[in-house]
């Protein structure tokens, strides 16, 4: 549609006005910003000159840490704001790039129609109360994204409706400052801007897509009441955009109350966290934390243990023959069903009778206090108690125990060798505590007594502070035992339970040797941490968001619940991409309340998909046995290409030369996407000396530039503007593998080609022969 002449001469005057006070605000800020600055090197600098240290007595002491963490406050204080300052200062320099991207003339019923511009972050006229631009995320902003020219409305923050008419409804595209383009429109969001944005060429870090979100999006970035939001969306629907912009939404509406790291996002690797790491610094607002699960993994079952990850796993089930991968495939099943989760829960249960496995407490080859003594105990503690009171009488118990232990260890005989072994200075540091205490007085007849039965108390003190210790962490209960036991004596033979010997002796086999694996670590570590109490340190996040959800198994979801107490929960997830053996639990979304203990539920689904141009996704559906939920945007771009070689050799050639191609057509970023880690590894050598690749793994950080080569779920979350599938044949991908192709195919913008030397695999007889190219 097109606009009078009068209306641009009007825009662009306004926009030279609007600029105008951008630049006023970019001045005031930087000033602000330097003294901000300056504060922070001064209070730096000046550190420990504030702070008085005396450490000569407890007072003193005290009074010194007080005044130490009065000052790190200030500082921290400062810094914050700083980083505050920064913050809107790049967001003014956007601003002065492109201070605003829509506008609505809205007439609430009874009053003046009013022209609304909505931009990045508000801005206000010089009086300091006439608004320039609304920040997207303000409430009266919400009917651009929802509404067409005709009635509309939005809802105040307490609630109210106010309804009235949109008059008009305009997008803007304004670079550098200047009007490029501007379209009154009828749909929601313009179809030629949204065009424009998804034509542009992939990058390497997720951009912020506020200008052009879709009405659908704008349900879930606004929804900010739903205890549990579930997303199912297909590939490419912007469930991982909507996600960063709800974060945006949530720490603009709740400014003062939710911080960022009050926010925690699970995503599937440190890839992809980098990868949507400068979403929120764009929009103008500080990230929220990321955390991985291999990352609880790690740190929670601890050093000892090696702990298998997701990715390992996968290849190995890739890798085996096919008895060893049937058994795998079967331990994996199990492990992450709904059924095993129930099964660990009244196991769990029935550890508050009986069944917790406890290590003696030995010293010196003699026992201290054997697990029968320590069952006895524990289980002679109230039942009905919570875990953690019955843990905490148990471990005073013990203590108790070991002292009484330690009373007659005293007396021996090994204690008085030790003592004549001591060194001078630990004489005499017994001597100088003996004189503080007032029990030493150099006169008394038995000063010596004293002294030798100190150091009997001291020597065996330090000789038992192994033990003290191991029963402060509670390592007297055999965690591994109790996961063995599980296996041995409490499943086989429970109603519904696939009991096979075999599962039991690999598990088994595993644990004892302390080697974990990827099935076993959620369920070991749920297992240890009801026995043991988990850990509520989180219980400050107000916001999880999962993306990817279709990834975790029940226990991991149950994790989740018990990490974060209280938090509201968003899980974003496509069924279709299930492509790890753990996901593809049946019912996923009815179930997952009851997995995270919330429940009303609400669910929303985004059909339309945005990534790909719509032959790329014609083509792609066809891999999945239920595709309806699947809407390409129209974008339109070359049928996918099936190019059969009839070599691996020629094949390499053609690999190579259309890499070229692509690139001189201006493709920047092609991803060769092999099924697994071990096919990408001899892919490299083939192609060494002949094409520039870079290889990408699970240790990969950031996302470069350029042709790169990865195993097909190293590259869920992200896109390229190409994609070649590295082997579209038969002994890659079976009849069953349908969500995996679909997925790695998904991943292209612009471009995707699929190569063969051997049998085409025979998904492909379900895409009719008119939805690709044979070359
Ligand atoms: N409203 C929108 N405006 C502009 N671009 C959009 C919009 N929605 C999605 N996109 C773009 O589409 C692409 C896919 O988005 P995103 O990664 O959020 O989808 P996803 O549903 O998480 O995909 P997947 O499940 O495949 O990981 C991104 O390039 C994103 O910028």
């Amino acid at each position: 549609m097109s606009e009078p002449v009068e209306d641009r001469i009007q825009e662009e005057a306004r926009l030279r006005h609007v600029l105008e006070i951008v630049d006023q605000q970019i001045e005031k800020y930087s000033q602000q910003l330097g003294l901000r600055k300056q504060e922070v090197q001064d209070i730096r600098k000046n550190f420990w000159d504030e702070v008085t240290v005396n450490m000569t007595n407890d007072t003193e002491r005290l009074e010194t840490m007080t005044s130490i963490q009065q000052e790190a406050r200030l500082l921290a204080e400062r810094e914050h704001s700083q980083g505050h300052s920064e913050r809107l200062l790049r967001l003014l320099y956007r601003m002065e790039d492109s201070p605003y991207f829509g506008r609505v003339d809205f007439k609430e019923s009874g009053l003046e129609t009013e022209s609304i511009y909505i931009g990045l972050t508000s801005l206000l006229e010089q009086d300091g109360e006439t608004f320039l631009v609304y920040d997207w995320r303000a409430p009266v902003s919400s009917m651009f994204y929802d509404y067409s020219p005709g009635p509309a409305q939005y809802m105040t923050p307490q609630g109210e409706a106010i309804q009235g008419e949109m008059e008009l409804k305009r997008q803007y595209v304004i670079r550098q400052g200047k009007l490029q383009n501007m379209f009154d429109t009828d749909l929601t969001i313009g179809d030629s801007l949204l065009q424009a944005a998804l034509s542009q060429q992939s990058s390497e870090q997720m951009k912020s897509i506020v200008a052009t979100i879709q009405k659908e999006q704008n349900r879930i970035i606004r929804n900010d009441h739903a205890k549990l939001l579930l997303v199912q969306g297909a590939a490419g629907s912007g469930k991982t955009s909507a996600a960063l912009q709800r974060i945006a939404y949530l720490l603009y509406k709740y400014r003062g109350r939710l911080e960022p790291d009050q926010i925690v996002l699970f995503s599937p690797n440190p890839l992809f966290s980098n990868y949507v790491s400068n979403v929120l610094p764009e929009l103008g607002e500080a990230n929220m934390k990321q955390l991985t699960f291999q990352q609880i993994l790690h740190e929670r079952i601890g050093s000892g243990y090696e702990v298998e990850s997701l990715y390992d796993q996968t290849e190995a089930l890739y890798e085996l023959d096919q008895e060893g991968s049937s058994l795998r495939k079967k331990m994996v099943a199990f492990k992450s069903s709904t059924l095993f989760f129930e099964l660990l829960d009244t196991y769990i249960k029935h550890l508050s009778r009986q069944g917790i496995v406890f290590k003696p407490l030995r010293f010196k080859g003699r026992t201290v206090v054997s697990e029968q003594e320590m069952s006895g105990f524990f289980y002679s503690t109230d039942a009905t108690l919570p875990m953690h009171k019955r843990l905490s009488l148990f471990k005073n118990w013990l203590h108790e125990q070991l002292k009484a232990f330690e009373q007659d260890e005293r007396k021996k005989k090994w204690v008085g060798d030790a003592i004549e072994l001591l060194d001078e200075e630990t004489y005499n540091q017994a001597y100088r505590r003996l004189r503080k205490k007032g029990s030493y007085t150099d006169e008394s007849f038995d000063d010596d007594k004293k002294l030798r039965a100190y150091l009997r108390t001291w020597v065996v003190k330090q000789k038992t502070a192994g033990l003290r210790r191991r029963i402060d962490a509670l390592h007297v209960i055999d965690i591994d035992e109790i996961y063995v036991r599980l296996w041995t004596d409490y499943l086989p033979g429970m109603p519904g339970m696939p009991y096979a010997e075999d599962m039991v002796t690999d598990t088994v086999e595993h644990i004892r040797s302390k080697q974990i694996r990827y099935e076993d670590a959620a369920p070991y570590l749920y297992l240890k941490e009801a026995v043991l109490g988990f850990p509520s340190m989180n219980s400050g996040v107000k916001h999880l968001i999962v993306d990817e959800g279709q990834d975790y198994s029940p226990f991991q979801y149950a994790f989740f619940r018990e990490m974060f107490p209280g938090s509201k929960m968003t899980v974003l997830g496509d069924l279709n991409q299930s492509i790890f053996h753990q996901s593809g639990v049946s019912h996923f979304y009815d179930q997952l309340p009851e997995w995270v203990g919330l429940q009303d539920a609400e669910r929303l689904k985004l059909t339309k998909t945005y990534r790909s141009t719509k032959p790329i996704i014609e083509f792609s559906k066809c891999f999945l046995d239920t595709a309806e939920d699947i809407e390409p945007f129209e974008r339109s771009g070359r049928k996918p290409v099936l190019v059969q070689a009839a070599n691996e050799e020629q094949l390499m050639e053609r690999l190579v030369r259309d890499a070229v191609q692509a690139q001189q057509n201006g493709l920047g970023t092609i991803g060769i996407l092999c099924k697994t880690r071990s096919e990408s590894l001899k892919l490299q050598q083939l192609l060494k000396d002949r094409l520039e690749v870079q290889l990408i793994d699970e240790n990969t950080a950031k996302l470069p530039a350029g042709v790169l080569l990865m195993p097909a779920y190293m590259a869920k979350g992200i896109e390229f503007d190409s994609v070649f599938v590295y082997g579209a044949t038969k002994r890659f991908f079976g009849p069953e593998e349908g969500k995996l192709l679909y997925t790695i195919c998904t991943r292209a913008m612009h471009e995707l080609r699929l190569y063969a030397a051997d049998e085409v695999t025979a998904l492909m007889e379900r895409v009719p022969r008119s939805l690709y190219d044979l070359e």
